[in-house]
């Protein structure tokens, strides 16, 4: 169907392309529609074949049978459904029947149908894996069997891509998955819990549910980097789903605010060379500084006309009639909240139909259009633009130095959500038509988000949310943070916590949990080497310590080694002195792919990635001192999933174990 679909395609554009200018216009209309509907078609069975072409390798993982009044019914699961001759012979895993495989030991079970939920006895629970249409083994559930199953796809050596986690997921990840109520959902999870496969697969899930509400165009992730979204691209087709729209936060700030300000790229606390540049960071990133200026802008959309008001009218000329201050002044108040230009839109309509009311059609002709009459009305504001409105509450508020002079409309990265705040007082989340498309937004690494960008994004996408991310991974300087304080900037908000990590061995997991300690984390039981502390007299005996810990990697032919730096500057400059010896890769914010080899990069940009092995540098006691030093040791530490060298020099930071 794929092939004739493209033949009749090609044929149809031939024609279209020989007889130009011949056809009569209907004709070629109809013509370039049928075209266009040709392509949808093809489109849609070319991704019918890919999804059977990988179902051919991959068909099912699981068989559930289900006993109910005495009769019972065998399902297999897969990634994606497949019926034949009417008759279904496989289940997609994201069906009501395969909670049965998620949720259920053999035993009394249950499912839920649109025709309520079904009770019975799950008789026969099998897990089994097929390769390239090839049975590998097959096994009847009990505990040690799933923990087999965890255990192999855990062992795996890491890739350059996330894979989907379909045939193992635990039952305390499938609840998430499967949330569907409405709002904001918060997670929380420890370091290797399984958040942004969760993420991916509940994205899957909601695409599968929710057809007619969502679809990828109308979904979107908020990432922490390009290359952690590049990290994640694979999961969505490989679960059979097209890929949605990914940003990171510094590339929407710039969509949001395309035409108003460019913005600086995000700094690395730890880059900071600047006080008092970091000091102004430090200062829009409280709870404090996002309570007044949103409290302030209420303020301003509010103000009822009695007190002071951002619109300063004058009488206004209206093609031979005039519109009073006090008019006008009640006009714009009768309208708050409304968002500025909307109401300075009203207000012109209002002016007008006043103008056109008392002269009787007399003046049409100097009668302005409601265009050129609100641009009049935005002259009487005391701030015409949102960086006017920005300017003006940080002078308000005498926080004037928290600003600094913009260079050709550039402002300074923290600047840009409050400035995207004051912009929606102006348009409302309407006017900003890239955000206005989503109708769900997923925000991974959520404790990097300040409270002001929470703000903005609550305001900025008011369909459904997933945030997850970790308290315990702030690497921007700040700490002490709780989940159900990012959930209180979000109104209907429900948080659920992950308690248990898979990513690292039982050994790796250990250290971290030394380095800080995170009350009711469980590590999953998959042992491996200890990890090697190791100290090091200077530069060249870093470089000749990482050097064999390379050799080593390369010996277990294993794909990926993460590099791991406390700040961007140092994993520059390592990364120079490195490739001297071997191959190296830099991840920087301008990194587009996760690369396979050697990676050399910082706690920052590591963050969300993850390594078959890492090697930490300088992890001594001045790189690593304060609380927020000890956040970003322990975010290093859990990249790594099978082996984990740490190297310092002098004394070792005070948070590793003596
Ligand atoms: N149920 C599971 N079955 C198999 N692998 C899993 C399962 N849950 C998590 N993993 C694996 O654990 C690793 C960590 O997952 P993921 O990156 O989604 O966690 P995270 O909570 O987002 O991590 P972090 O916050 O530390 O970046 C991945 O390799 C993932 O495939």
């Amino acid at each position: 169907m794929a092939q004739r679909a493209a033949d009749s395609h090609r044929e149809a554009g031939a024609y279209l392309a020989s007889a130009r200018g011949e056809p009569s216009p209907e004709e070629a209309h109809l013509s370039a529609y049928e075209l266009n509907r040709m392509d949808q078609q093809a489109a849609s069975a070319a991704l019918a074949r890919q999804r059977l072409h990988r179902l051919l390798g991959n068909p099912y993982f699981a068989r559930v049978d289900f006993c109910e009044n005495g009769s019972t019914s065998q399902t297999y699961i897969g990634r994606s459904a497949f019926t034949w001759e009417n008759r279904s012979l496989i289940s997609d895993w994201r069906s009501p029947v395969a909670a049965l495989f998620y949720d259920f030991e053999p035993g009394p079970a249950s499912f839920a149908t649109p025709s309520g939920s079904r009770e019975g006895q799950l008789t026969l629970k099998r897990q089994i894996s097929i390769e390239r249409g090839q049975l590998v083994w097959a096994a009847d559930s009990s505990s040690s069997v799933r923990d087999e199953v965890l255990a192999r796809a855990l062992s795996r050596t890491s890739d350059t891509r996330m894979h989907d986690i379909v045939n193992s997921i635990q039952q305390e990840q499938n609840v998430i998955i499967r949330d569907e109520r409405p709002g904001t959902l918060v997670i929380q999870g420890v370091a290797g819990s399984g958040k942004t496969s969760i993420a991916l697969h509940r994205i899957a899930y909601l695409l599968y549910q929710q057809k007619d509400r969502l679809n990828a165009q109308s979904v979107a992730i908020l990432s922490p980097s390009s290359v952690f979204s590049d990290y994640i691209s694979g999961v969505l087709p490989e679960l059979g789903e097209e890929p949605v729209r990914q940003w990171s936060v510094h590339g929407l700030a710039q969509v949001l605010l395309e035409g108003m300000a460019k913005v600086q790229p995000p700094r690395s606390f730890a880059d900071e060379a600047d006080p008092a540049r970091a000091r102004r960071a430090a200062a829009k990133g409280t709870e404090a500084f996002a309570r007044q200026l949103t409290q302030w802008l209420e303020a301003q959309l509010g103000a009822s006309g009695d007190g002071p008001s951002l619109f300063e009218p004058r009488d206004l000329a209206v093609g031979g009639s005039t519109a009073s201050a006090d008019w006008l002044a009640q006009r714009f108040a009768a309208y708050a909240p409304v968002p500025f230009e909307e109401r300075l839109h009203l207000v012109a309509g209002d002016a007008l139909a006043l103008a056109q009311g008392a002269t009787f059609g007399r003046y049409a002709h100097v009668m302005p259009t409601r265009k050129e009459l609100k641009g009049r009305l935005l002259r009487m504001m005391r701030a015409k633009n949102p960086l006017a409105l920005y300017r003006r509450f940080l002078a308000e508020t005498g926080q004037s130095k928290l600003l600094r002079a913009s260079q050709k409309g550039m402002v300074e990265w923290e600047d840009a959500f409050p400035l995207l705040l004051c912009a929606l007082a102006f348009r409302g989340a309407d006017g900003f038509p890239a955000a206005a498309q989503v109708r769900h937004l997923v925000v991974d690494e959520m404790q990097d988000l300040t409270p002001v960008q929470h703000e903005a994004l609550a305001r900025l996408f008011p369909g459904s949310k997933t945030l997850l991310g970790d308290v315990n991974q702030l690497v921007d300087g700040r700490t002490g943070q709780v989940p159900e304080a990012v959930a209180a900037h979000y109104p209907d908000a429900r948080t659920m916590r992950l308690m248990r990590s898979y990513r690292s061995t039982w050994e790796i997991a250990h250290l971290a949990q030394q380095v800080l300690p995170v009350a009711g984390l469980q590590a999953v039981e998959r042992h491996g080497d200890a990890p090697l502390i190791r100290r090091c007299r200077d530069t060249s005996g870093t470089l000749a310590a990482v050097a064999e810990a390379v050799a080593a990697w390369q010996k277990d032919g294993r794909r990926t080694l993460g590099i791991i730096c406390k700040s961007d500057l140092l994993a520059a400059r390592y990364g120079e002195l490195l490739a001297h010896d071997f191959p190296v890769t830099l991840i920087t914010d301008r990194t587009e792919t996760f690369p396979a080899g050697v990676a050399v990069t910082s706690v920052r940009l590591a963050k969300g990635l993850e390594f078959d092995e890492a090697v930490l540098l300088d992890a001594d006691c001045q790189q690593y001192a304060t609380e927020a030093d000890r956040h970003l040791l322990y975010t290093a530490i859990t990249r790594a999933m099978h082996r984990l060298t740490v190297l310092y020099r002098h004394e070792p930071s005070p948070f590793l174990p003596q």
